[in-house]
């Protein structure tokens, strides 16, 4: 068992990768032995994260998390807990591994109640829903327990998943169990990192159930986990040409401070040489808070000698350049206007399009409703899927794409998508995008490829406001500076 941390590119498999998996392992072992490995998991886990708790509440559901609570509960009973044990099961109907739970908790003594229990629990077990979750509202008694355990305050230990939880997706129900932990089993489910999955899960544990990690590569993952890049040393025998060159282009009148941030952050990210090429002809001819900043036209910019990061406090009037930037030879990054301009014009998307046969760098970092605009759908409808949304986008424009919010999705042709899980809550205010596009444009300038530079700079990004004092607001400018303490 181990607690995820973004330090290894874990693989995140989905309800049918998942089931395949099961399948394939429960074949070679004997009956009931994936639940009891389920339960006794279960119960070490509660035991090491409530040492000293002695009244818990196991909430079983119909199912086969369910079964896994109950195994849980045999443990946690052995081990000398008072364990109220619920279950909304029918011994004449559960899947076979529960009610083999079940015989075996009932032959052990121990009470299994059909109504909500009553009092105060040093710690709630939600095996309610697990990968069998449908996407119906829980009624009768589960959405009665569902709302015992949320309103009980205390830790909660999720089996599975959040019950509610969708473990492809993130979407949850509109009652869902808010945990305080949740131990992932057999595989880590991508849900639990992306869309409504970080704020419901909690603590996130994985537990393979001795499943060697050669079985679980035998089945594709649905994603991979974003984990923390190498860092490369510089050679002394170095100079700024060595890590190249980035153009921020936007800025038109009135929103330059969008552009302004976007180099800021390529420079601090480690760019060679940051130019700024303003679409407002009255704008700034210099930053005396960052000399190193090169304000250009954008017509005397030499396009094909730079990575271009496009569209940063662009307005409408980026339209002007798009042509231009999209036929260059250089890699690009597409943020915020550009993008909304390229939604409205086909021959844009096209031009876009043609870049892939090219092999030329491209990464599109859409917001969700960018990418509702890039897709001509819903925002609720990509919030609904997150990783379909992101790899339709890739596919569609033949670029990577940088889905941003909780758990920004990297997607592109070629790969299996990537969901990262640095960042958090303070990201959200103005401007921290900008940043992050002039972060990927730096990364694409020091030669990295397009999907390894965003996913690199995502990491980055978000681990900066995770290593954030409290004390000390996140501001864009400070984010792009490389954090409070760097001026
Ligand atoms: N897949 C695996 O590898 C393993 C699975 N195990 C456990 O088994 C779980 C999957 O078991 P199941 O396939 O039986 O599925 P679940 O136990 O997650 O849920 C299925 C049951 O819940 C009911 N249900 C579904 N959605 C509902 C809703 N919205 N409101 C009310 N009732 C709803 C269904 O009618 C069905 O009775 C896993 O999540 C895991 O906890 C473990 O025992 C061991 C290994
Ligand atoms: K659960």
């Amino acid at each position: 068992m181990q607690l995820i941390t973004p330090s290894f590119h874990h693989p995140l498999h989905g309800v049918e990768q998942t089931r395949q998996l099961e399948h394939a392992l429960a074949q070679t072992l004997p009956a009931h032995t994936l639940m009891q490995r389920a339960g006794l998991t279960v119960a070490r886990l509660a035991l090491a994260i409530t040492p000293h708790a002695q009244r818990i509440w196991i909430a079983c559901g119909p199912g086969n998390n369910g079964g896994d609570g109950l195994e849980a509960a045999w443990h946690l009973q052995q081990w000398g807990k008072h364990c109220v044990v619920t279950w909304l099961g029918d011994a004449g109907h559960a899947p076979a591994d529960s009610a083999a739970a079940h015989q075996k908790l009932t032959e052990a003594g121990v009470l299994i109640q059909t109504k909500a229990p009553s009092g105060h629990f040093d710690l709630c077990i939600d095996a309610l829903l697990g990968i069998g979750t449908s996407p119906r509202e829980p009624q009768g008694p589960m959405a009665d327990w569902i709302r015992l355990i949320n309103a009980q305050g205390g830790p909660v230990l999720s089996v599975d998943l959040p019950s509610g939880l969708h473990a492809d997706t993130g979407q949850t129900t509109r009652l869902s169990v808010q945990a305080s932990h949740t131990l992932s089993l057999l595989t880590l489910k991508p849900g639990l990192f992306t869309a409504q999955g970080r704020d419901t899960a909690g603590a996130i544990w994985f537990d393979a159930l001795g499943a060697e990690t050669h079985t679980l590569g035998t089945v594709k993952p649905l994603a991979r986990l974003n984990a923390r890049p190498l860092v490369h040393t510089r050679q002394h025998a170095s100079h700024k040409g060595s890590y190249g060159d980035v153009a921020v282009i936007g800025g038109a009148a009135g929103m330059t401070g969008a552009a302004l941030l976007a180099a800021s952050a390529a420079l601090h990210a480690g760019a060679g040489r940051v130019f700024v090429g303003l679409l407002d002809d009255d704008a700034l001819k210099v930053d005396a808070q960052q000399p190193e900043l090169m304000f250009r036209s954008f017509r005397s910019l030499d396009l094909s000698s730079m990575t271009l990061v496009c569209g940063c406090g662009g307005g409408p009037v980026i339209q002007t350049v798009l042509h231009k930037v999209l036929t260059s030879q250089s890699p690009v990054v597409i943020d915020a206007d550009a993008l909304n301009e390229i939604a409205k014009d086909s021959t844009l998307q096209a031009t876009l399009s043609a870049r892939r046969g090219q092999k030329l760098a491209t990464v599109l970092t859409p917001h969700p409703l960018e990418a509702a605009r890039l897709l001509a759908i819903s925002t609720h409808q990509i919030q609904g899927d997150r990783l379909a949304a992101a790899q339709a986008m890739a596919q569609r424009f033949g670029c990577t794409v940088v889905l941003k919010g909780s758990g920004t999705v990297i997607a592109c042709p070629e790969q299996t998508p990537v969901i990262n899980i640095t960042g958090n809550a303070r990201l959200a205010s103005a401007g921290t995008g900008d940043v992050l596009a002039g972060m990927v444009g730096a990364q694409l300038a020091a030669g990295h490829t397009a999907f390894d530079a965003a996913c690199r700079a995502v990491y980055q990004h978000g681990h900066l406001a995770d290593t954030w004092s409290p004390e000390l607001a996140l501001t864009a400018k400070q984010l792009a500076n490389g954090g409070p303490s760097c001026g």
